[in-house]
């Protein structure tokens, strides 16, 4: 079936930034810059098995999704911890009812406060998401020393996952969008999946733009940490899954990594961004004088979410984001 609008996503070939080229990191700003969203082509590169493999992950993923819902619930993500790191998220959770997905979240680190030295070493979607950060840093005129980077090492304790999401099936009568639209509250998110069902929205569009899946290709997007960090040049965009028009949803799995800063970091606009022709705005817009740290910034966020407070219109989000448009998971 034809799909209308189809989101225009720019292609950043991993190994051509981890080659040193200029204009692939030219084209890896802009695309962080005006559209939030990217494919990055990791087919020939030392990652290539991120995507190759994924059926793999979803064989895995799918044997736990078929676990009783009793099984499940015992590892059941508001009981095992108050910032949603770890553990199973059943259908509508926290989303309002018509949310019909279920989520699997794994703790991506090991962190400090459990006795162990964090280490995301030999984490592959963590090494591919560095390299974005540091061509990134580079585009924004941020030194060696200030690199985007040095907010996310693998030795400090941060609230990264690796999330396993499954979306059921919905009966026919059924079309409405089992995801609701938000913007992801992290850095980077590293995205694969092999089915269709992702949908942006584009800065200044009414209209969903659907986003096709492209063979050899990872998905990633600006998370709402990043546009604080940046005063915005580094655009988060609002996004959902949802079924084709008219039509049901059918069943998907996705897997996604989410990468977070360290616990300690202040989520402000960083000192010392240059970019030629384009000023970095203030990351708050008046209304958001309050500086948390990532961490706090995570759990006032999440205590959110409890409450169900997005239901309250627009102002959690606003809190939390600087925006008025999206709430960031
Ligand atoms: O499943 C997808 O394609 C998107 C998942 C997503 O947006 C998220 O986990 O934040
Ligand atoms: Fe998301």
């Amino acid at each position: 079936m034809e799909l209308s609008p189809i989101a225009n996503l720019q292609t950043i070939h991993y190994g051509r930034l981890s080659d040193g080229d200029k204009d692939e990191a030219a084209k890896l700003f802009k695309a962080a810059n005006v559209d939030g969203f990217f494919y990055l082509h990791l087919q020939g590169s030392a990652f290539a098995a991120l995507t190759e493999d994924i059926e793999d992950v979803f064989a895995l993923s799918k044997a736990l999704f078929d676990l009783s819902e009793e099984e499940k619930l015992r590892y059941d993500i508001d009981m095992l911890g108050k910032l949603k790191l770890n553990g199973y998220k059943p259908v509508g959770r926290n989303f309002g009812g018509m949310s019909a997905r279920a989520i699997l979240s794994l703790p991506a680190t090991v962190t400090a406060s459990s006795g162990v030295k964090g280490n995301r070493d030999g984490f592959e979607s963590y090494t591919v998401l560095n390299l974005l950060l540091s061509s990134l840093s580079t585009s924004l005129g941020l030194p060696p020393e200030a690199s985007l980077t040095r907010l996310h090492r693998n030795s400090a304790p941060s609230p990264d996952i690796l999330r396993l999401l499954h979306y059921l099936p919905q009966p026919a009568s059924e079309t409405g969008t089992p995801q609701t639209p938000h913007t992801d509250l992290g850095s980077l998110t590293l995205l694969c999946t092999k089915s269709p069902g992702l949908q942006v929205l584009a800065p200044h569009s009414k209209e969903w733009a659907h986003v096709l899946t492209k063979a050899g290709c990872a998905i990633v997007n600006i998370g709402d940490g990043l546009s604080l960090l940046t005063g915005n040049l580094l655009h988060s965009c609002l996004h959902r899954v949802g079924p084709p028009p008219g039509r049901a949803m059918e069943e998907r799995y996705s897997l996604a990594y989410l990468q977070r800063t360290e616990d300690d970091v202040r989520m402000e606009t960083l000192p010392g961004i240059k970019v030629s022709g384009i000023d970095a705005g203030s990351s708050s817009d008046g209304n958001a004088a309050e500086v948390y740290t990532s961490k706090g910034w995570l759990e006032k966020k999440f205590g959110m979410l409890r409450r169900e407070t997005w239901k309250e219109g627009s102002e959690g989000a606003k809190i939390l984001t600087g925006r008025a448009d999206g709430i960031g998971v």
